[in-house]
């Protein structure tokens, strides 16, 4: 809107309003969210390609969802932090909706929309914003973009191996090694074994799995008074903290026998690790449960060595989690993979990539009269698939020069009068200075 103009301070001034009054609008955007302007818009479009091109390598297709969908997808009872920051509302048909805060409820959704006329397995990406209304206490995003990759119909470890190797294979696109990143990797069968053993309810697993993920972030004692209000004894708590900070199979074997299916699980897990040529990407560590209450299965984080940032990205199996959206009772695994915390590694890996804007030419003719020719040549030029910015004013020839430096044109073309007369065009290669006059037939 060219009434708008926005002075030094940021703060603009539209045009007055029916009282004659200026109105002043906040530029900035809404509290949490960002603007992409061109510089932050090409780092982000680098980092989608190589989530695009990780997924397309690992036969992944495509998909996406409403950013808005029915509250309803989000509620689950066991108290999960993505539940408080639900940033949901009545809309003007009195319906309960949410800015979606993850992605895998609505591709089950999809899923199930589907039905049969899908075959299995599914293995489907998404790149989506995420929302969620935090206190703004901490200063933290409202919104993020997250890539997940899903596979859905494969009830076995090779899923979860499968889902591994895809997100090392980005990490090495982009420069980090297993020195830089690697996966904790656990079972939330391993907390059901636990569980089992003292008689706690199966209906409190997935509340006991939100309590144990906040080990690290809250008091132990609350950890502890919050498992007592979950059905468990001192006892069975004691045992399953101590199971938790287990880092060994062989100890974990020592604790639960060596017949669960937490142990299989894992150390099939671990020996594809080995097959892939991935171990030193992971370990074991049963302390890893993830936030998110509908995992049954494998779970895993990505997390910096160098222990300075919250976790890279993380998932794992939900096996039931179509079923409870009343779907069929379908095998399920996938990741999340937000890209905050990844940006902040690639900063202090330095490992951010320089993205300059390219364009090939630039066109502008030297009086006012052969604007129309050089937007004859900007067409020809496009035609040939080449970039061009064309010059849309008169300007001097030093504003010119300046704008090709600042968009890095490889060439500049002049259209000028004695030249044009004769069907041809100046064109200056900007990197060694050599200019030639080319008949606008023989321009490539
Ligand atoms: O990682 C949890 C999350 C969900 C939505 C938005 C943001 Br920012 N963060």
């Amino acid at each position: 809107n060219q009434n708008v103009r926005t002075g030094r301070s940021g703060s603009a001034t539209s045009p007055p309003d029916e009282h004659g009054t200026a109105q002043k609008i906040d530029v900035n955007p809404p509290k949490g969210t960002r603007d992409f302007p061109p510089e932050d818009m090409r780092l982000r479009n680098w980092l989608f390609h190589n989530f695009r091109e990780v997924s397309q390598q690992f036969g992944f297709e495509e998909v996406d969802f409403p950013v808005l969908e029915s509250e309803a997808l989000y509620i689950r009872k066991a108290g999960e932090e993505i539940r408080d920051q639900l940033y949901c509302f009545e809309d003007r048909g009195n319906r309960r909706v949410a800015l979606r805060p993850e992605l895998t409820p609505s591709l089950a959704r999809l899923v199930i929309q589907k039905g049969k006329s899908v075959s299995l397995p599914l293995k489907w990406f998404a790149i989506g914003q995420c929302w969620r209304y935090e206190r703004m206490t901490r200063g933290r995003r409202r919104e993020h973009y997250q890539w997940n990759m899903d596979i859905i119909g494969v009830p076995g470890v090779m899923a979860e191996a499968e889902l591994i190797s895809s997100i090392i294979t980005f990490f090495k696109r982009i420069g980090l090694t297993a020195s830089d990143v690697g996966f904790k990797v656990s079972s939330r069968k391993v907390l059901q074994e636990v569980l089992r053993c003292y008689s706690v309810p199966e209906n409190m697993f997935g509340r006991v799995c939100i309590i144990i993920d906040k080990i690290g972030k809250i008091p132990m004692d609350d950890i502890r008074k919050d498992l007592q209000s979950a059905d468990m004894s001192e006892v069975a708590i004691e045992e399953l903290l101590q199971v938790l900070s287990l880092k060994s199979l062989a100890k974990l074997e020592e604790k639960l026998g060596a017949s669960g299916e937490a142990l299989s699980d894992l150390k099939q897990l671990f020996s594809l690790a080995e097959k892939y040529g991935y171990s030193d990407w992971l370990q074991f560590d049963a302390s890893i449960v993830r936030g998110l209450a509908y995992y049954t299965g494998i779970v895993f984080e990505g997390f910096d060595r160098e222990g300075k940032l919250r976790a890279i990205c993380g998932g794992g199996r939900y096996d039931q989690l179509l079923s409870t959206f009343g779907g069929d009772d379908l095998p399920a695994c996938g990741f999340g993979f937000g890209d905050a915390v990844i940006v902040e590694l690639l900063k202090e890996r330095g490992l951010l990539p320089e993205l300059n804007l390219q364009v090939e030419n630039i066109v502008c003719s030297l009086d006012q009269e052969l604007q129309g020719a050089a937007s004859a040549v900007a067409t020809i030029l496009r035609e040939k698939g080449q970039s061009v910015d064309l010059v849309l004013e008169n300007k001097p020839l030093k504003w010119v020069f300046k704008r090709a430096a600042r968009i890095n044109a490889r060439r500049l073309i002049l259209v000028g009068k004695a030249e044009w007369e004769k069907g041809m065009v100046n064109v200056k290669t900007l990197s060694t200075g050599e200019q030639l006059e080319i008949k606008l037939d023989e321009l490539e």
